[in-house]
């Protein structure tokens, strides 16, 4: 039976399963009353646009002869227009996706000591049509039971207190282009048969939503509103991209007056997953939100200061004293070297004398104890604030009206006391105090190896301090396990606000870093730590052939089965490519969407897309790319977390390739992005990992 054909018949296999006269016949209604409100939202547009234009030509065809005073009213009129106008487009779009999928379930409520239960709709967004509310938002207090509840005892916390009661129904319905294909009641416990259905599918061109089938232990983390800081340590697959995601989509509703899309960002790997998951925000209804990486970060920090190198890939430099550098600056140790540099810094470089000028004298020790009294800010800061104390003193000294220095005359004088002059000579004195100064090597004048830009930060925010940026506040990592304890110092001096962070410890990709899970979480005081095991991505069998690769305890498949991975033995490389070839060939054939040959490093991939790329309409994706495309994509495995593949190819699985403890992570997440279809490829001799 073809992949396309075993995709059908699930879908029927759940269709034929549950007729519901009365839901079709609810649906009907509600497919009526969102025509109606779409004419409506159809008409306030168009008459806004009209409103908006005439407005406009108005104040055109009368430009000269308009006072200022009118033509500023005028203009504030035209913008008030223009914000109806997006407000109305917005409620417009929303109908319109709501049209093609109202609702996705049902539950009925039975509040205790009431007579009857309540349905309600659950969908993407709310929907009221005269005073009545039909459908209500996924992330309302009163959708939350539709996660976390079966039938029976239920409640939820509504923003008067909890209200506790049973659920008396609990229906799950796939609706497309506004027809039911289906419509199951949970009784029968069907939530494993529609959550089956949907990772069953071939893949997207973007990531998706997955509010009709989030989890119970997904949605607790979803709607956490408390946390300081939350950590998501989950295996690969489990949907932490996915969850940070709805999080946000949570947090932008339930906080809607003091948080907007605008005030939030992803720190994200690169730009190829920032494009492959910023379909999910606009999907929910939301703005898209910012994305960062740590180099846009470094550039900010930086302009001006020093240059910086691009990161090396540490699977191909092969410089064993550039490794010990990373190597050092890896740990949460190094950072509590830096902080305790910085502690005795000022004390290090400032040297106060006495300053005279005129008649008016300050003690070294007055500057001393002014300096000291600022201890919180950065040391040039301080320098401004103890220079702006010394001239309110001579001020209300100067009864007789002299001449007295300006603030930023004293500044200049109280800057000439420091011993170093710039962060670049401070962060060199570091390396002397600490007695290594062979770990700090600059590639080219004022230019710093990547490693050290960070570590540098943390010290420039002492020493001249940070531009920080107060409209973030909320601030989500992903991939955390990639980051460095010194990168989330500087994360949060930075980011003085709430925090997702999430990743796999299991899935590390630099064999140069050396810190771990307990020392990211011992950066913060206010964390909340939570641990997902389920694997919603791969098959059994890829997950069971994960799991043979690296051991990670706790990983858990889904019970949705597909073909054995396949371990291929090739006479030589040629046969490989052959092999290669055939396997694209073969997936040509199939309903599977997306193909991922993923090599071990950027290098090989790229040796690989020119091979292939005469014949075959393959992509790159490169260290250097900007978007997932779907289809035939070759990659290394660095760029390829984060992403799925309907089928996964990892060639050159041979002994001279993988070999290391390092490389089972490697080889782990390589494994772990295919869905459906995995095959691995050797010459010679097999990778002892696999074998
Ligand atoms: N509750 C769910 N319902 C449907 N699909 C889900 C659910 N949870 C996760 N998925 C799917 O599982 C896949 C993996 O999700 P996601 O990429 O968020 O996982 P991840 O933990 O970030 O993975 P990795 O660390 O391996 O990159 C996605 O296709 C996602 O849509």
């Amino acid at each position: 039976m073809s992949t396309r054909q075993k995709l059908n018949r699930s879908s029927q296999d759940i269709n034929s399963s549950i007729p519901f006269p009365d839901e079709i016949l609810h649906l009907e209604e509600i497919n009526h009353k969102l025509d109606d409100a779409l004419r409506k939202a159809d008409a306030d547009v168009d008459r806004l646009d009209e409103e908006y234009m005439e407005f406009k030509r108005y104040m055109v065809e009368n430009r000269g002869e308009i006072d200022p005073h009118e033509m500023f009213q005028n203009e504030l009129a035209l913008n008030r227009i223009d914000n109806s106008g997006a407000f109305a487009v917005g409620i417009r779009d929303k109908i319109a996706k709501l049209k093609e999928s109202p609702y996705f379930s049902r539950i009925d409520f039975r509040e205790a000591n009431a007579a009857e239960s309540t349905a309600y709709y659950i969908g993407r967004f709310s929907f009221s049509h005269g005073n009545e509310l039909l459908i209500f938002d996924w992330r309302a207090p009163i959708a939350s039971m539709f996660y976390d509840y079966e039938i029976g005892p239920a409640g939820f916390d509504a923003p008067q207190g909890r209200i506790e009661g049973a659920l008396t129904r609990k229906r799950q319905f796939k609706i497309k282009d506004g027809k039911l294909e289906y419509a199951l009641e949970s009784s029968v416990n069907i939530q494993d048969d529609i959550l089956q259905q949907e990772l069953s599918h071939t893949s997207d061109e973007k990531m998706k939503s997955i509010i009709a089938t989030i989890q119970k232990e997904q949605n607790q983390i979803i709607r956490n509103e408390k946390a300081g800081t939350l950590i998501i340590q989950g295996v690969a697959g489990s949907g932490k991209t996915s969850i940070a995601l709805h999080r946000i989509a949570f947090l932008l509703y339930r906080f809607k007056d003091s948080l907007s899309a605008k005030n939030v960002t992803i720190l994200s790997p690169n730009k190829v997953f920032g494009d492959y998951i910023s379909n999910v925000l606009p999907e929910l209804g939301e703005e898209p939100i910012y994305e960062l990486s740590f180099a846009d970060i470094a550039k900010v920090q930086l302009e001006g200061v020093v240059d910086f190198e691009a990161d090396k890939d540490p699977i191909e430099t092969n410089d064993g004293a550039w490794a010990e550098r990373v190597r050092f600056k890896s740990t949460l140790d190094f950072v509590k070297q830096m902080d305790s540099f910085i502690a005795q810094m000022p004390g290090i470089v400032f040297e106060p004398v006495d300053y005279t000028y005129g008649r008016f004298t300050v003690k070294a020790d007055t500057i001393s104890a002014r300096f000291d009294a600022y201890s919180k800010y950065p040391v040039k800061r301080r320098l401004q604030m103890v220079a702006n104390d010394i001239f309110d003193r001579f001020d209300t000294d100067n009864y007789m009206e002299e001449d007295i220095p300006k603030s930023r005359t004293i500044q200049k004088a109280l800057s000439k006391m420091l011993k170093v002059k710039d962060t670049l000579s401070l962060y060199k004195e570091f390396y002397n105090h600490i007695e290594r100064p062979e770990m700090l090597v600059m590639p080219a004048k004022k230019t710093l190896e990547w490693v050290d830009v960070f570590p540098f930060i943390y010290l420039h925010t002492a020493y001249e301090g940070l531009k920080e940026s107060s409209i973030i506040r909320h601030l989500v990592i992903d991939e955390m396990q990639d980051y460095t304890p010194i990168q989330y110092a500087v994360i949060n001096l930075l980011f003085k606000c709430k925090k997702t962070i999430l990743g796999d410890f299991d899935q590390f990709i630099n064999p140069n870093h050396l810190h771990t899970l307990d020392d990211i979480q011992l950066l913060y005081d206010d964390v909340e730590f939570v641990e997902l095991s389920k694997s919603y991505r791969s098959t059994y069998e890829i997950i069971s052939f994960a799991k043979q690769i690296k051991c990670t305890g706790t990983i858990e498949a889904i019970e949705r089965h597909g073909e054995t991975p396949a371990l291929i033995k090739c006479q030589n490389k040629r046969d490989e490519l052959m092999r290669i070839k055939s396997g694209i060939e073969t997936f040509s054939q199939t309903a599977y969407s997306s193909l991922g040959i993923i090599t071990k490093t950027n290098h090989d991939a790229k040796l690989l897309y020119f091979e292939l790329s005469h014949n075959y309409d393959v992509h790159l994706i490169s260290p250097e790319s900007t978007h997932f495309v779907n289809g035939i994509c070759i990659t290394s495995i660095q760029m390829s977390k984060g992403l799925e593949f309907d089928e996964a190819i990892v060639p050159y699985v041979d002994k001279n390739t993988y070999f290391t403890e390092y490389d089972r992570s490697l080889l782990y997440i390589a494994c772990t992005r295919a869905m459906h279809k995995l095959t691995l490829l050797y010459t010679k001799e097999i990778s002892p990992l696999l074998g």
